[in-house]
């Protein structure tokens, strides 16, 4: 009898630590769960977050295709040309070289050191000579006198870049399976210097968001090649296309080019502090709308 009540008393005292561990047990099995959901909500949205062009990455070619707007069915078509089935966003690094970099961020800060916008957008058209000045623009070519600007220009600083705008018609024809002949430097071509300093006229309003084919019409590739770095040489001042918020953090040397229609809606966010230097060369399949190369040398 006395046996039977310790075997009793002993299996008593058991069950509770069977539903302890069961309590364990299952505790460990909800938090699981939950690391396990936690985990991929974060990876979701770091993924959601990711820039499509973070600085930090070098792409050697990232291309992300869009489907083509009929923005170019009220222009002239140029066959084989002219966006249709391929339109797309890309970006590449390493296109251009270290000492191409450094000759065209020279031309570029030479012609802006004799003007430059009031407000936070100034352009440099080496093409036509129009410089930002103040709350205008001024022809550079007008302003100054051939020792001035062979100082500001030189030949070879001009050679430079032309073969960078060459690389970067080489990139856009091959990504775009276009032949170079049918493709045509157009205007405006220029380099851009962006600040945070308020707007002064409505050229300084640089945010808004826009599409180019709308914007210039002649336009059917745009391109740019950032000459300053995001997060170093500036803040803000990111470019973003704004239908799927693909983001690209411009870095010294990175070349983006698009299809300039409604399908590629962008714009480059306020700059905050810094100075942001950039050239955006445009291309078209129109003939009649392609530009010399520079009027200088
Ligand atoms: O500088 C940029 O990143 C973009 C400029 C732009 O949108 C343009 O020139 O049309
Ligand atoms: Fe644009």
């Amino acid at each position: 009898m006395k046996q039977f009540k310790k075997m009793k008393k002993q299996k008593q005292s058991k069950k509770p630590a069977g539903d302890q561990a069961r309590y364990k047990t299952s505790i460990i099995y909800y938090l699981a769960v939950l690391g396990a959901v936690f985990g991929a909500w974060l990876i979701f949205v770091c993924l959601e977050n990711k820039a499509f062009a973070p600085r930090s990455d070098f792409i050697t070619s990232k291309i992300k295709q869009v489907s083509c707007s009929s923005d170019y069915k009220k222009y002239p078509i140029f066959e084989k040309c002219t966006p249709a089935t391929l339109c797309a966003r890309c970006v590449k690094d390493g296109l251009i070289s270290e000492s191409e970099l450094d000759t065209l961020t020279n031309l570029a800060k030479n012609g802006f050191s004799y003007g430059g916008s009031f407000g936070g957008a100034s352009i440099l058209d080496l093409h036509s000579g129009a410089l930002s000045a103040g709350g205008k623009f001024i022809n550079i070519y007008q302003a100054l006198n051939e020792s001035q600007l062979s100082d500001l220009f030189s030949g070879d600083a001009m050679k430079v870049y032309e073969k960078v705008k060459n690389k970067i018609k080489g990139a856009v024809t091959n990504e775009f399976g276009v032949d170079p002949v049918n493709l045509f430097l157009t205007k405006p071509t220029f380099f851009s210097k962006m600040t945070s300093k308020p707007a002064y006229t409505k050229h300084d309003e640089y945010w808004h968001s826009h599409i180019d084919k709308v914007q210039y019409g002649s336009f059917d590739y745009t391109s740019l090649l950032y000459l300053s770095d995001y997060g170093s040489d500036f803040e803000g001042g990111r470019f973003v296309f704004d239908d799927k918020n693909d983001t690209i953090e411009p870095k010294l040397g990175r070349v983006s080019f698009f299809t300039s229609g409604s399908e590629n809606p962008h714009h480059v966010e306020k700059v905050i502090d810094g100075t942001r230097y950039a050239m955006t060369v445009s291309f078209t399949c129109d003939p009649k709308h392609s530009i010399e190369n520079s009027l200088w040398q």
